[in-house]
């Protein structure tokens, strides 16, 4: 029996992974290495909570394991960084990695190459703050990038693919039109809702963009043996730096 919006969005709140501490792992005084170590040590622990996350949206379970592994490979950084801008929505100017690792951008300046991406990622939680981003419809902006990173490293266009591509297009729209429920639950009239629709869809370009931006500083952070990424986040990083055509040089 199909779910209505309401309960899918009951399900993907209940799906929200914990909040993760980092147990006074952050040394200070910050150093390139000392944060670099902390953001892999967290991100480590919070990829383990994305898979049982992204387990429990209704009807990921029923895609093939391959296109499960594909979708989490391809988002994995935007759906930390979206976590991140939604822990950080109520304290302008600071990135709350965790509730005991907050950076402000002078302070993610000590790693080189951080602040320009600090910036992307500081301007695009001052626009969640903007447009009052509710928790319904912050939990299906993150599904949605699950299910519309669009198996970037899609296989073959084999028949049993064709049929696990519809069921994937059917599952977005399904969390699509729980945001849709979650947006007109604001009181805004039509128009404002469609508007604020768009508004919400077009910053998952913007956090794609930053991700990609993320991916390559952290593919050059490993080149100089900044970050000790562990075998989850090794598998991640290398199956995105597999399938991406160019790869700027490191600078
Ligand atoms: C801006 C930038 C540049 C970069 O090189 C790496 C990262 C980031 C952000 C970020 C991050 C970590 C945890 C989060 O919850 C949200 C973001 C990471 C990061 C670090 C190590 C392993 C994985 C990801």
């Amino acid at each position: 029996p199909a779910l209505t919006p309401k309960q899918l969005i009951e399900r993907i709140m209940e799906a929200e992974p914990p909040e993760i501490y980092l147990m006074g792992d952050m040394k200070r005084p910050l150093t390139e290495a000392s944060v670099m170590m902390s953001l892999t040590n967290l991100a480590d622990k919070e990829l383990v909570h994305m898979i049982s996350w992204a387990k429990k949206i209704p009807g990921f379970m029923e895609l093939s394991l391959l296109d499960q592994v594909h979708l989490l490979e391809c988002c994995w950084l935007e759906v930390l960084m979206i976590g991140l801008m939604w822990r950080s929505v109520d304290q302008p100017g600071k990135l709350i990695f965790s509730p005991d690792l907050c950076l402000s951008r002078e302070e993610g300046s000590c790693v080189q190459g951080f602040v320009e991406i600090f910036d992307m990622l500081l301007a695009a939680t001052a626009r969640l703050r903007e447009l009052k981003l509710q928790k319904e419809e912050y939990v299906c902006l993150k599904a949605m990038i699950l299910l519309n990173s669009n198996m970037c490293l899609s296989s073959s266009d084999s028949g049993g693919e064709q049929q696990g591509r519809s069921r994937l297009l059917r599952l977005l729209d399904t969390v699509t039109d729980a945001l849709v429920w979650a947006i007109s639950k604001t009181g805004l009239t039509f128009r404002q809702q469609y508007t604020r629709l768009a508004h919400l869809l077009m910053l998952l370009s913007h956090i794609r963009h930053i991700s990609n931006k993320g991916m390559d500083h952290l593919h050059c952070m490993k080149m100089k043996n900044m970050v000790p990424l562990y075998d989850l986040l090794l598998e991640m990083l290398d199956a995105h730096i597999m399938h991406s055509s160019i790869r700027l040089p490191c600078p």
